[in-house]
């Protein structure tokens, strides 16, 4: 297609080259267990704000990673700033990482960074050192100006340098980590080669591995490609068994969850990312949605995600970031149903679920009480919404299972609302108008009270009905009371036929309140009354009277 201005024109980019792979193995592997897990908000995260975190939103925001289960936090660049190296200190003086966390800081491959980087671990008991140079292609040729061996060079020295400096600090136990920046963008049998020549410096074992870290620093390519780039290194890595396989992926194609996703089937131990993906650009990769995806697959993802409120709320807190209400397993309209189709199945699988069973409900991947969400939240009502959805929030909200036909004449009312309004029809909304038309709570008259006979003959009502008049009773007979009060409303210019019956408890116990719901024919027209009250005849004479009250309430309006 011709571009329709000079500036938008495709013809200016060109496909990533794909690996000439034909060794491949991952597709058909499967991820049964959680990666080790690696947060970067304190430091990528961090790096990518506007304003970066205050020590105090560090302090708290790492509570909230150790709370949930992280067991490596990236904290800073101590190096860089004097928020992030007085951070550090500030863990290491107050004692604040659990014997079972271990910190993380990154630094360049330079000397007085990394000398300032151990400089502020003094006193830490084990700590990962991340050091990490570029060794892409462009970065190469335009911003560092060397070749490749220059650039194993600056990776070599930095190692070097690493190493010598955790000498003169014994107390410590050091974990040595490298990433080749922007490995995304180089040869991959470069990358294998920069590698190979800081594990030679660092000269790590089985039992005392390194971690290499392959960062896709900008997202070039599909995942596929990035999970053939992670299986081909490490194919072709010395050593690999010495080596913790670490991902590092950046969202700018949108794809940082699944490039992750298949790198750890491409065989990655270890994933690095950030809580709802913040960080440079688009995003790190976001460690809640691929916790959360393994979770749904009944993998434990061995992080407790159970309080997203509470995450949120930290998490939006110190980053001063909003969570998109359509965030995958987190937003907060992602359990909610307002179209009415996806409405009644839910309704309907929800109701046939027993506690003990595999989850397997449309529309919903998880239970959203896992995550402290309530089923309230899970179907809310407007114009798109069917009488599934309307039953739904009746039944959840006010216990009432109201008849199938019931259901459509409701369902038409609050569809007529929904459109005038032209907005979410509200649970207090619904109940309302369930009174107003339904129960006829405003209507011409009410009922005060009745007296009941039974005979062999059959039984005889009489029904106190409180009007604008004052109170009139209306005595009469029949096969039972609600045949009788049909004959007793014949007083009141009202002929009721009922069409169909149904009542059931609202409530436990002696006290319990009864809901009646009568379908009936009232002068002609189709009429839904509902009744409430301790009494079930009661109920039926106030669901029969509110019938009467709608069909009065329309002649007056046509009259
Ligand atoms: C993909 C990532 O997220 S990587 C992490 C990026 N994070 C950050 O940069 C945040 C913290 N960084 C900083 O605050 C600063 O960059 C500092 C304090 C670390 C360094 O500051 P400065 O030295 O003033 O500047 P700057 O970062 O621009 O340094 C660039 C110089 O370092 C060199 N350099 C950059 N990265 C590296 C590296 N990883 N290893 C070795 N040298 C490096 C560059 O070639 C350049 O060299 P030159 O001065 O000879 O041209
Ligand atoms: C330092 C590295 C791991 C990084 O943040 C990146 O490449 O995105």
């Amino acid at each position: 297609m011709k571009p329709s201005s000079t500036a938008f024109d495709h013809r200016k980019y060109r496909p990533f080259p794909p690996l000439k792979k034909i060794n491949r193995r991952w597709p058909d592997n499967t991820i049964e267990q959680a990666p080790l897990w690696c947060s970067v908000d304190l430091r990528d995260g961090n790096q990518a704000l506007i304003e970066p975190m205050s020590v105090a939103q560090k302090k708290r925001l790492f509570q909230l990673l150790v709370n949930m289960g992280f067991k490596e936090i990236e904290i800073g660049f101590p190096a860089a700033s004097g928020p992030d190296y007085d951070f550090v200190r500030m863990l290491i003086d107050e004692n604040m990482i659990p014997d079972d966390v271990t910190i993380q800081v990154l630094t360049q491959a330079r000397q007085h960074l990394i000398t300032k980087t151990f400089e502020a671990l003094i006193g830490c008991r084990r700590a990962v050192v991340h050091v990490y140079n570029s060794t892409s292609k462009v970065q190469r040729e335009q911003v560092f100006q060397r070749d490749r061996s220059g650039i194993i060079q600056i990776a070599v020295d930095g190692a070097r340098m690493v190493a010598e400096e955790a000498k003169k600090h014994p107390d410590t136990e050091w974990v040595f980590q490298y990433s080749p920046e922007s490995f995304t963008g180089t040869e991959m049998d470069f990358a294998v080669d920069v590698c190979n020549a800081v594990m030679k410096i660092w000269q790590p074992t089985p039992e005392k591995p390194v971690i290499l870290n392959l960062p896709a620093t900008v997202e070039m390519s599909t995942p596929n490609i990035f999970a053939d780039q992670i299986e081909w290194f490490l194919d072709h890595l010395e050593n690999r068994e010495s080596a913790i396989c670490s991902v590092h992926t950046h969202n700018d194609r949108g794809c940082a969850v699944a490039a992750a996703e298949l790198a750890v089937m491409a065989g990655a131990d270890r994933v690095e990312g950030t809580l709802f993906g913040n960080g440079e650009r688009t995003g790190n990769m976001d460690i809640v949605t691929m916790a959360m995806n393994l979770y749904s697959q009944g993998v434990d993802p061995r992080l407790d995600l159970s309080q997203a409120n509470k995450i949120i709320k930290i998490a939006t807190e110190c980053t001063d970031l909003p969570i998109h209400p359509r965030h995958p397993w987190f937003g907060e309209l992602v359990y909610t149903a307002f179209s009415g189709s996806h409405q009644d199945a839910i309704r309907k699988c929800l109701s046939k679920r027993k506690t003990e069973e595999v989850w397997d409900v449309a529309y919903l991947p998880i239970d959203p009480a896992d995550i402290g969400r309530d089923y309230q939240e899970v179907i809310r009502i407007n114009s798109q919404s069917g009488k599934g959805g309307v039953a739904f929030v009746l039944e959840h909200d006010h216990g009432l299972q109201t008849p199938r036909w019931l259901q459509i004449a409701l369902s038409v009312a609050v569809q007529a609302a929904a459109e005038t309004s032209a907005k979410e029809v509200s649970s207090g909304d619904i109940w309302n108008l369930f009174q107003q038309q339904f129960m006829c709570i405003d209507g011409q008259y009410s009922i005060g009270g009745y007296r009941l006979e039974h005979s062999a003959e059959g039984d005889s009502v009489e029904v106190d009905v409180r009007g604008s008049q004052g109170v009139i009773s209306l005595a009469s007979q029949g096969k039972g009371p609600l045949e009788a009060f049909s004959k007793g409303l014949e007083k009141l210019g009202v002929r009721l036929d009922i069409l169909d019956y149904s009542e059931h408890a609202l409530d436990n116990g002696s006290d319990a309140r009864a809901v009646s719901y009568v379908h009936a024919s009232v002068n002609g027209q189709r009429y839904c009354g509902v009744g409430i009250d301790q009494d079930i005849v009661l109920a039926s004479l106030k669901a029969m009277m509110a019938a009467a009250n709608q069909a009065l309430q329309n002649e007056q309006k046509v009259a």
